[in-house]
């Protein structure tokens, strides 16, 4: 019998629970089919741990996260917190996750799957064979550097500061170059190495460990252009590593390219096999409560799960093909239903997902 592997699940808020609800179906239908043991343990996070604990990562949520072998995560955050004090939102609860995991490493893949051609913005030929990974650093840079307001000559200053050493952009770097390895062997890294130090650091250091992979072809490529090229040219991208800032943001320019944002999934990790699974997306306030969020980003945020820390590709595989089964037969949620009139919900859609789940 296979080993009970233990889940910390930490829903949020807004559309946090909803499409947490739908993956934690999919974990269930997935012992059923495969065998596999999980114990799912449920802790606070994010605003409605503020509300209800006076912090957004509160330690027993930490420690649950620490003694489990892997973390699936919603989103957190929402209008209600917008204008609290950095302590007290959500969103330092995320990043406080990230950084006491370890959890240096954020990798985002953004596949275009061939019946969802219509559902993007862009024209079909531009996306054609499009299939990228981003691979974000997740916890050092302008994220993590001091922040302070201060009295300056024209009044109030703020100030963010950015930080990378070599180490830090050594590490991200590397398992950027060993997953491209196993891919196309083509990497872009990303950086603004034309104005910031930290990116002319960033890009001494991968020509300094390029050597080491000869096998995989690299360019580089300054944030601004790649934005640019990323809608014109997706498909030449394989693998891209960036620092903490432009990940974030090309990584939801690049949920674009698969039609939407609830499509994207993603795997924080450290040094071991741990992980935090979590959708690309946020809270969605603005559809939360209302059951139509599409449930597939946090859906293939398991199926990394079981790739990348489980290594239970069996099951990663099956439900990556029970997704595109079901998206084969036309069943769309309102963000990337061409017809919106046919859309179906997120409770729908998960149990078209969890039925077509098989050996
Ligand atoms: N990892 C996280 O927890 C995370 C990530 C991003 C944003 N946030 C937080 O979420 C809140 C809202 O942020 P935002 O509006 O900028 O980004 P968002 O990703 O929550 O939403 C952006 C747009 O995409 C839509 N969308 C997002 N996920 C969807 C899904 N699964 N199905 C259908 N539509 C979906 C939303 O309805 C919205 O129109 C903020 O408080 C932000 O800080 C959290
Ligand atoms: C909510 C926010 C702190 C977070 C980030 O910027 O990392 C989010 O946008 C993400 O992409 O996970
Ligand atoms: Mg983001």
């Amino acid at each position: 019998m296979a080993d009970v592997k233990k889940i910390a699940v930490i829903a949020g808020d807004g559309i946090g629970p909803e499409v947490i609800a739908e993956a934690e179906k999919v974990l269930k239908k997935t012992e059923e089919v495969f065998g596999y043991r999980f114990e799912t343990e449920h802790g606070l996070f994010g605003g409605i741990a503020i509300d209800q604990k006076g912090t957004p990562l509160p330690q027993d949520t930490l420690d649950m996260c620490k003694n489990s072998d892997a973390v699936l995560l919603g989103a957190v955050g929402g209008p209600k917190w917008d204008n609290n004090p950095k302590e007290l939102r959500p969103e330092t609860g995320l990043l406080g996750i990230r950084k006491a995991l370890g959890l240096f490493s954020n990798i985002r893949p953004a596949v275009i799957f061939d019946c969802l051609k219509d559902a993007s913005t862009l024209k079909p030929e531009v996306l054609e064979g499009t299939d990228l990974i981003v691979v974000r650093e997740l916890t050092g840079g302008i994220y993590f550097g001091e922040k302070f307001r201060r009295e300056g000559a024209n009044g109030e200053e703020a100030v963010d500061t950015c930080v990378y050493n070599v180490q830090e952009v050594e590490r991200i770097v590397r398992q950027a170059f060993e997953i491209a390895q196993t891919r196309s062997k083509r990497l872009a890294s990303v950086d603004k190495a034309n104005v910031l130090e930290t990116s002319r650091l960033w890009r001494e250091t991968v020509n300094r460990i390029a050597p080491d992979y000869p096998d995989v072809e690299l360019e580089h490529v300054l944030v601004d252009n790649c934005a640019m090229q990323l809608l014109r040219r997706p498909s030449s991208f394989d693998v891209i590593v960036t620092e903490n800032m432009f990940g974030d943001i090309l990584s939801d320019e690049a949920a674009m390219l698969t039609g939407s944002i609830g499509m994207l999934s993603s795997a924080s990790l450290g040094e071991g096999a741990f992980g935090l699974y979590e959708p690309v997306h946020g809270s969605a306030p603005d559809i939360a409560g209302q059951g139509i969020a599409n449930p597939i980003a946090t859906v293939l945020s398991v199926a990394l799960m079981f790739r990348l820390t489980f290594g239970y590709h069996d099951a990663a595989e099956a439900i990556e093909r029970a997704v595109k089964e079901v998206l084969d037969a036309g069943h769309r949620t309102g963000d990337i239903a061409v017809d919106k009139s046919k859309a179906i919900g997120t409770t729908a859609m998960g149990d078209l997902i969890v039925n077509a789940i098989r050996k």
